[in-house]
């Protein structure tokens, strides 16, 4: 065999399951269609192909390393692959078409803290990228087309607002309304320009905005840098079972923070 040939075939030798990251319907096809020993697995955003078994994930990552762990992490949560299974994972990583083969065995290890930030949180994971949605939109677009900042604070939100205070009138006082409603994502940015934190239930109520959160920070490590509201969002994920979204202000970086540490960062610029 050719010493290519010989490469791949060692990558995808013995493979328990096939991911196919978001294929093509052609390309899908053509894997059920082969009927391997291997199970074939989809994973991406939408269920495009139809696939028998499709696995969810809740963003497009930019980070193809950050996909993968993400990806098969998710399937190992889901019960598709199970832990020590060598899964052979197709990837578009440089263009459009799937152009990458790795060779990943799924492992417990392989739950990523993104992972976790989705699965393992107290919110619902359609909560949580509701509020990831919001806070990139807020941080490609700023307020009026200037920079804003903002803290979400999603989940264990009776902890939250015991550990914090009003600085002004609650504006969702009486209302029933929840992230990923339309309307309430254009008063999420609406209401960004003002201080203090937002304060999100587990299902994705809004229970208030303007609050001043007052956890112990203590022992609280955040990037240097980083001021007051990224030390309150961190801090406040230790003292609850929270999670913390916050858009900075000063370098237009969205971070999540759960348990007291930064597992996510990224560049609204580049979703
Ligand atoms: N404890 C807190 N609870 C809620 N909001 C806070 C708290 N501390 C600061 N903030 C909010 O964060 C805003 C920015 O504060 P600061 O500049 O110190 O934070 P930062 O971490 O540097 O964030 P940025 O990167 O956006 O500037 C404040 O105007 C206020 O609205
Ligand atoms: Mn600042």
């Amino acid at each position: 065999m050719d010493p290519v040939s010989e490469l791949l075939s060692g990558i995808v030798a013995d493979a328990d399951a096939v991911a196919l990251f978001s294929p093509s319907g052609s390309l899908y096809d053509r894997f059920v269609e082969a009927d391997l020993d291997a199970d074939v697995i989809v994973i991406g955003t939408e269920n495009t192909v139809d696939a028998d078994t499709f696995v969810e994930i809740p963003l497009e990552f930019v980070d193809i390393e950050d996909l993968v762990e993400f990806g098969v992490g998710a399937a190992v949560g889901d019960g598709y692959v199970e832990d020590g299974d060598v899964v052979v994972c197709a990837t578009a990583s440089f263009d459009d078409e799937i152009d990458t083969v790795s060779r990943v065995r799924a492992a417990e290890s392989v739950h990523s803290d993104l992972y976790d930030l989705f699965v393992n949180s107290r919110a619902e994971p359609d909560v949580i990228r509701s509020v990831l949605e919001v806070a990139i939109d807020l941080g490609k677009k700023g307020q009026k087309g200037k920079p804003v900042g903002a803290l979400f604070v999603v989940g264990d939100a009776g902890n939250v607002m015991n550990k914090s205070r009003p600085l002004s009138y609650n504006p969702f006082e009486k209302s029933h309304v929840h992230v990923g409603d339309p309307i309430v994502n254009v008063m999420l940015k609406e209401f960004s320009r003002l201080d203090g934190a937002f304060v999100i239930s587990d299902s994705g109520k809004i229970v208030s905005a303007y609050r001043y959160l007052e956890p112990a920070a203590e022992g609280i490590d955040i990037p240097k840098g980083l001021g007051a509201r990224h030390m309150a969002g961190g801090a406040i994920t230790r003292d609850t079972n929270a999670t913390s979204i916050v858009l900075s202000e000063s370098d237009g970086l969205v971070r999540a923070f759960k348990g007291g540490t930064l597992v996510l960062e990224i560049d609204p610029e580049e979703y």
